[in-house]
């Protein structure tokens, strides 16, 4: 029998991105109580806040640890997927590299999918909302938001290097990814503050945390939607063994990622009822597109051994150097520990007949950053990795059983589309190409690709981007917007068929945006806040 642990008027299921944008908003109305509900721990631990320890959080405790089932069109592989499981979720682990994608992304969704008020002109007071720019401003740009923005304080030389090599290699130089043109090298703005990660658990919860209606719980593992005739009238829990209930008496916000607000759904038996049947769950609802449409990047990574002692995984080491390095950045907050190591990259075209580009890559001056990417020896390594932007693929995502613990079967459906694959080998292609121009050459002594397998014929090419494929982290879909019977919730990201429900994170995006996903995220919460307060009246 549930515990019943109080009422509000809204309860957040999910404490990642999303989550802590709606709790900040929401929240700001006193007259209104608000629960956040968060499966993972606290953000407290310096590796989250210090840029440089993102090459810590790829796995350990503040990610979940899925790992999807096997790819039949990846060689047969189980890819892990890494997924925040903290206060801030994905924005506390994250790269950090800020990117919103191109108007055509958010004009697909109002003019294809149906989705109604999410082109690019209505979107965009949003995104502007959300952003403190420390260097941009204009109608493009937020100088006054939660979500701090900043160039690199001291880039890397080797990523300076890569800028002109890419200039040399045909790209233009962009100084701007989220201005007109989105086309070009660069370095990438992160979204840092005073040389800190700036999460939304740092940019709109904390500031929220001291009022008295809003409740944040770490270590809450949703377990279902509670229904009633059509309504969801709440949440309930697993807390430390114990199963808790919460009334929510406006709204029930599901806010748990790509993969965990499908997952709450399907427990709550809203979904395809053949899924549901599969798991052991009794339907409450049908709703056939719960957990289909995943979509997500498919990143290659190139790992380059270079010449001289300079990339920054020297610093892995405890050297005079890393102690060095961590005064410098305790006292100035600069040096190497002020750096996100996702330094710079860019946008090209695998195909010039596409009306914006079509791929993008992230150029790090270190080797064996995340989980699971080749390292070479220590101060000697950097990392190329490219991706095709809109991926013609889909998977799915469907709950195991009805035990909450257990993870949901994710099944990214990588490179089932050839067109997919074709754009992939180019990325490869491209990304070898700029890494052999005048400025990067000289630093290079060996590149390391497919296990040190020759890499030369298209079939050589495929058969690398099949066996080394991997996540990017920018699952989306799972819970799409849209009008048709397919989708999961309406333009006013309402669950459709149920009352007091909705769906507010990065799963409802109808198709994934053409670059990485936190800001689009942030600007969907920010959107879904101002829907719920109007709807409210
Ligand atoms: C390693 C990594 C690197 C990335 N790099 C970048 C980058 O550089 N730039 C960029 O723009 N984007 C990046 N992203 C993507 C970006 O962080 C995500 O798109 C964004 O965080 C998605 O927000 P969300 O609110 O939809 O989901 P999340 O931020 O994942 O939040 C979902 C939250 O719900 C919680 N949750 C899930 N299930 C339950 C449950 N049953 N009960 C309670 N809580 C639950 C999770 O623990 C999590 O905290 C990266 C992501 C990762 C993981």
């Amino acid at each position: 029998m549930a515990q019943q642990d109080g009422s509000f008027d809204y309860v957040i299921a999910g404490g990642g991105t999303a989550g802590c944008v709606l709790a900040g908003r929401l929240s700001a109305d006193a007259s209104v109580r608000v629960l956040l509900l968060e499966a993972g721990r606290p953000d407290r631990h310096p590796f989250i806040h210090v840029p440089a320890g993102f090459a810590k959080l790829t796995a350990g405790p503040y990610q979940w640890g899925f790992v999807s089932e096997p790819q039949e069109h990846c060689a047969g592989r189980r890819i892990p997927l890494a997924q925040g499981k903290v206060i801030g979720g994905g924005g506390s682990i994250n790269a950090q590299v800020f990117t919103r994608g191109v108007a055509q992304d958010y004009d697909d969704w109002a003019d294809v999918h149906g989705c109604e008020g999410w082109s690019a002109k209505e979107v965009r007071r949003y995104f502007v909302r959300s952003e403190r720019n420390e260097r941009l401003s204009g109608p493009l740009h937020g100088t006054e938001g939660p979500l701090s923005v900043s160039d690199l304080v001291n880039p890397h030389p080797l990523s300076k290097a890569f800028v002109r090599a890419g200039q040399e290699f045909g790209l233009p130089y962009n100084s701007d990814f989220n201005g007109a043109e989105q086309y070009g090298v660069g370095l990438y703005q992160t979204t840092t503050r005073h040389s800190r990660r700036c999460s939304a658990a740092v940019g709109y919860l904390r500031p929220a945390r001291g009022r008295e209606n809003l409740v944040v719980k770490t270590g809450a593992l949703v377990r279902r939607v509670v229904t009633d005739h059509g309504r969801a009238t709440g949440i309930e829990t697993v807390e430390g063994g114990t199963t808790r209930r919460y009334t929510a008496r406006r709204e029930v916000i599901v806010a748990a990622g790509a993969f965990g607000s499908p997952k709450i759904l399907q427990l709550s038996g809203i979904g395809d009822p053949a899924d549901l049947k599969q798991a052991g769950i009794e339907v409450v609802h049908a709703l056939p597109g719960v957990g289909k449409n995943l979509q997500d990047h498919c990143d290659l990574d190139i790992v380059y051994e270079l010449t001289s002692y300079q990339s920054m995984d020297r610093y892995e080491r405890p050297l005079p150097a890393t102690a060095a390095a961590a005064v410098q950045y305790a006292a100035f907050r600069r040096g190497p520990m002020a750096s996100t190591v996702v330094e710079a990259g860019g946008f090209a075209y695998g195909n010039e007949q596409e009306p914006t580009p079509d791929l993008q890559f992230h150029f790090l001056p270190a080797a064996g950053v995340e989980a699971g990417i080749a390292a070479v020896r220590r101060g000697y390594g950097c990392t190329l990795n490219s991706y095709f932007l809109r991926p013609r693929s889909r998977g799915t995502v469907r709950v195991a059983g009805p035990d909450p613990s257990r993870a949901p079967l994710i099944d990214p459906n990588y490179l089932a589309d050839d067109h997919d694959l074709e754009m992939s080998v180019e990325g490869v292609r491209q990304s070898r190409e700029i890494m052999g121009q005048p400025s990067m050459a000289p630093h290079i002594k060996a590149e390391h690709l497919a296990g040190g397998r020759p890499v030369r014929t298209k079939d050589d090419y495929i058969a690398f981007v099949r066996g080394h494929g991997r996540t990017a982290y920018h699952p989306v879909g799972t819970c799409a917007m849209g009008v048709s019977d397919a989708s999961v919730v309406s333009p006013r990201l309402r669950v459709h068929g149920l009352r007091g429900l909705r769906v507010v994170d990065s799963s409802v995006m109808p198709r994934i945006v053409s670059s990485n996903t936190q800001a689009p995220t942030v600007m969907i919460a920010e959107y879904g806040s101002d829907m719920i307060v109007e709807d409210a009246r």
